[in-house]
C-alpha cells in the first residue's frame, strides 16, 4: 500500500533551538496514526511543520506530490484538515459562522454528518464561540475539519483538558471518522490511542525512535515504559 503522506529528514529550527532533527515517517492511506513522544519531544512541531506553518528543511509529500515548499493555505487545499492544540476558534463568531468560515471549495460541505456526529453544535448554533466549554470548543475544531472532502486530517491533541465523558465522545467521533479519512493524531491520552490508533510514530528529542503498528507497541509494557515513560 502507497503511503498517503511521507516526510523525510525534517528540520525545525526556531531560534537557537534545532527542535525537528531529521525526522521521518509514513502515514498508512487509511486509520489512525498515532504521533507519541513525552512532553517537549516536537510532536505539535511535526504537525505544524507538515502544514507549513513553520519554516521546515526536508520533504513531505502528499500522495506522492511534493508540498514541502508550498505556503500552508495551498498546502489546506490539497485537502488537509487540521484541528489544532489550542483549537483555534473564533471567539466573537458563533458556533454557525465559525463552520461556514471552515467551508473550502463549492462544497457539497458535510453539515448533515457533522450535526450527526456534534448534535450540541447545532443546538448551539447561535451562540458564541467563546462561552462554549472546552469540550465544545474542541467539537467545533473537528467539526470544522469534517465538513470538507478532506485528504488526511491532522488532530493535535484533542482531548487535552477534557472531561471524561467528552475524551468518549471526541474518541468515538474520530473513531468513526477515521473510516472515511485517515487521521494523524497527536495525543497522550494512551487509553485512547489504544482504542483508536492503527499505527505509531514515537518521537523523542525531536527524532522518530520508533514506527509500527500501535498494538504491538502498547500491548508491550516495557516497551512502553521505555518509549513513553509511563505504564
Ligand atoms: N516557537 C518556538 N520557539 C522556541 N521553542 C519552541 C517553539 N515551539 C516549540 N518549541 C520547543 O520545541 C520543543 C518541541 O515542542 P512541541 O510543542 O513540538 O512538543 P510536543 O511534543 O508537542 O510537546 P507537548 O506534548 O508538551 O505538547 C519544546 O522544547 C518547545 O519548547
Amino acid at each position: 500500500m502507497k503511503p498517503l503522506l511521507e516526510v523525510a529528514d525534517l528540520h525545525v529550527r526556531i531560534g537557537t533551538s534545532h527542535i525537528l532533527q531529521g525526522v521521518a515517517f509514513t502515514v498508512a492511506p487509511q486509520g489512525v496514526t498515532a504521533v507519541l513522544g513525552r512532553n517537549g519531544a516536537g510532536k505539535t512541531t511535526t504537525l505544524k511543520a507538515v502544514l507549513g506553518l513553520v519554516p521546515k528543511t526536508g520533504t513531505v509529500r502528499l500522495d506522492g506530490q511534493d508540498i514541502t515548499g508550498l505556503p500552508t493555505h495551498l498546502i489546506i487545499r490539497r485537502g488537509l484538515g487540521y484541528a489544532p492544540e489550542d483549537r483555534n476558534v473564533f471567539a466573537g463568531l458563533t458556533v454557525t459562522e465559525n463552520l461556514r468560515l471552515a467551508e473550502r471549495g463549492r462544497g457539497p460541505h458535510r453539515y448533515d454528518q457533522v450535526y450527526e456526529m456534534f448534535p450540541e453544535l447545532k443546538q448551539r448554533g447561535a451562540q458564541r464561540a467563546g462561552t462554549l466549554s472546552g469540550g465544545q470548543q474542541q467539537m467545533v475544531a473537528i467539526g470544522r475539519t469534517l465538513l470538507n472532502d478532506n485528504r488526511m486530517l491532522l488532530v493535535d491533541e484533542p482531548t487535552k483538558g477534557l472531561a471524561p465523558r467528552i475524551v468518549t465522545e471526541v474518541a468515538d467521533v474520530l473513531e468513526r471518522a477515521s473510516h472515511d479519512v485517515p487521521i494523524l493524531l497527536v495525543e497522550q491520552n494512551l487509553a485512547l490511542v489504544r482504542r483508536i490508533a492503527d499505527h505509531v510514530v514515537v518521537i523523542e528529542q525531536g527524532s522518530v525512535v520508533h514506527t509500527g503498528d500501535a498494538d504491538s507497541l502498547l500491548t508491550d509494557p516495557e516497551l512502553t515504559r521505555d518509549l513513553l515513560g509511563v505504564a
